[in-house]
């Protein structure tokens, strides 16, 4: 999970923006040049104009990830969070997205990997994107503590033929991967996408 910051109704997980917006916010507190103020606004403005270019380049998501995408957005994770069925209030900006989803695909097609550990699965982006460019016999484990969205995830990866490849381990990641360690299971990728302090044991764990 990716720390996330706020700047009125804007929201980033990029530290080198959210900075900015401190910068930006503090120059206009200080009533410093319009020069200064202008020159930071430009440099937000390539922020955005970088993210809508990498969009616009990169290929559409086949349907079956369009459509996890569009019912993760529209799933009311307000009122699932106010019934007590999740653990926290979850936010939409978890999701990997078209373009991260992209990537992982070509790095697993890349590598050739037959078997992928998924750390962090959300509603299931990542794991099933690297399904689909996975051979019929490849294998996606991924991790996920929310007994909600174990559940849910589940229901949207099987719309797939590739859902069959996707196994979930429910519980705290770390216990999860070191069950796989106990039972020698090894993997030929591993994307590590949970919550930020567990990295390193992630890490260390898996290799
Ligand atoms: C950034 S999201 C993962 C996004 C996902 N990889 C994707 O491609 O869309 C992080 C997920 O990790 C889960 N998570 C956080 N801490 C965890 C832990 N200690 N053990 C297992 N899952 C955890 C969260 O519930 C959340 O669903």
């Amino acid at each position: 999970m990716t720390m996330c910051l706020q700047m009125s109704d804007k929201i980033s997980y990029d530290p080198a923006l959210t900075k900015l917006w401190e910068v930006k916010r503090e120059a206009e507190k200080l009533g410093l040049p319009e020069t200064i103020i202008s020159g930071l606004q430009a440099v937000e403005d390539l922020f955005e104009a970088r993210e809508v270019y990498c969009d616009g380049k990169t290929s559409e998501p086949s349907d079956a990830l369009s459509k996890l995408m569009k019912d993760t957005m529209e799933h009311p994770w307000q009122q699932v969070f106010n019934e007590g069925k999740t653990k926290w209030n979850i936010s939409t900006r978890m999701l990997s997205g078209n373009l991260e989803g992209y990537v992982l695909k070509f790095l697993v097609s890349a590598s050739k990997a037959k078997r992928v550990l998924e750390v962090g699965m959300f509603t299931g982006c990542g794991a099933l994107g690297m399904a689909e460019v996975m051979p019929d016999d490849g294998k996606v484990v991924t991790c996920e503590f929310d007994p909600y969205l174990v559940k849910l995830t589940r229901t949207f990866v099987d719309k797939s033929p590739h859902g069959k490849k996707i196994t979930i381990l429910e519980g705290p990641a770390l216990d999860s991967l070191n069950d796989l360690g106990k039972k020698g299971e090894t993997f030929d990728f591993i994307f590590i996408d949970a919550d930020k302090p567990g990295y390193c044991d992630y890490f260390n764990v898996s290799i």
